[in-house]
């Protein structure tokens, strides 16, 4: 069943530059798709539209139908219940989504009472499972630290226990990688994949790296200046690319595979 259905999207500045151009496409209950293009290609425009989260001054025109309600042109109000309820956004910078003046532990509470009703001991006990899932080792230490305390990929997993809270039937990652030491990064995504997968969740990664979308989506939506270039399987789009921007993508991680090959003969 259809979750998402974006139709015509188009984003446009106050000056009526148009950023993101009559964008298409659909995403199933637990579907995974990439969005993946190079820097500027209107990947982040689109996933914030998608949750009413443009810049001001900015405008959204076309149809974003997200799990029943139309998100282009809703009030405030309807926006308010439906982020977090049906669709949650990492971002790849945690600090945007944390108060730097909160306790990490009361930031991930927030959610779970304002959605679930939770209160005193039950919702403790949902904090330190949601921080449990996150695997956050010393999960009484991170709960009452603020962000600062916390290294980057910790504030990362609470970023993702925040998303994660109130179960979602979407997750939105916007390179949610891209900002962690290398040493983390496969953590961090094994991490996401084996969470959203356990619950069943449809996701939108987002990234400009075809071999981190491969690892984490079944299907791929390949953008360049605002527009959908190719979709396809993440398979297919590997295997015999149409477009030569998507031929240009697969060369580059192609090239990138063999100089890491090159350099690691054990
Ligand atoms: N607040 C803004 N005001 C004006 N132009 C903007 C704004 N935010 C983004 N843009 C422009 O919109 C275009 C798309 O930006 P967007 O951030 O969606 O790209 P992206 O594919 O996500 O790139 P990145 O990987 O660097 O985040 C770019 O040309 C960018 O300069």
């Amino acid at each position: 069943m259809t979750f998402l259905d974006v139709r015509g999207l188009t984003v446009r500045t106050a000056e009526g530059r148009v950023l993101v151009d009559d964008l298409s496409f659909t995403v199933s209950g637990g579907e995974r798709l990439g969005l993946i293009g190079e820097s500027g290609s209107g990947k982040s425009l689109t996933t914030l539209a998608l949750l009413g989260l443009l810049p001001s001054g900015m405008t959204a025109t076309g149809s974003v139908e997200l799990a029943g309600t139309q998100i282009v042109g809703a009030t405030e109000r309807a926006l308010t219940s439906v982020r977090g309820r049906d669709a949650a956004v990492v971002f790849q910078e945690p600090l945007t989504a944390l108060d730097p003046l909160m306790r990490v532990g009361r930031q991930i509470a927030e959610p779970l009472a304002r959605r679930r009703g939770l209160r005193g001991a039950a919702l403790r006990d949902a904090v330190g499972d949601m921080l449990a899932q996150v695997r956050l080792p010393e999960p009484e230490r991170v709960s009452h630290a603020f962000p600062h305390e916390i290294s980057g990929g910790q504030r990362q997993r609470v970023a993702l226990a925040m998303a994660l809270a109130c179960d979602p039937g979407l997750l939105i990652a916007d390179e949610p990688t891209t900002a962690l030491d290398v040493s983390v990064q496969a953590e961090m995504l094994d991490l996401l994949d084996t969470l959203v997968r356990e619950r069943g969740m449809a996701v939108i990664f987002v990234s400009h790296d075809l071999a981190v979308v491969a690892r984490v989506t079944d299907r791929a939506l390949v953008m360049k200046d605002g527009r959908a270039v190719e979709t396809g399987t993440v398979h297919d789009l590997v295997r015999s690319p149409r477009a030569e921007y998507t031929k240009s993508l697969v060369a580059g991680a192609r090239r990138l595979e063999a100089a890491l090959d090159l350099r690691s003969p054990r």
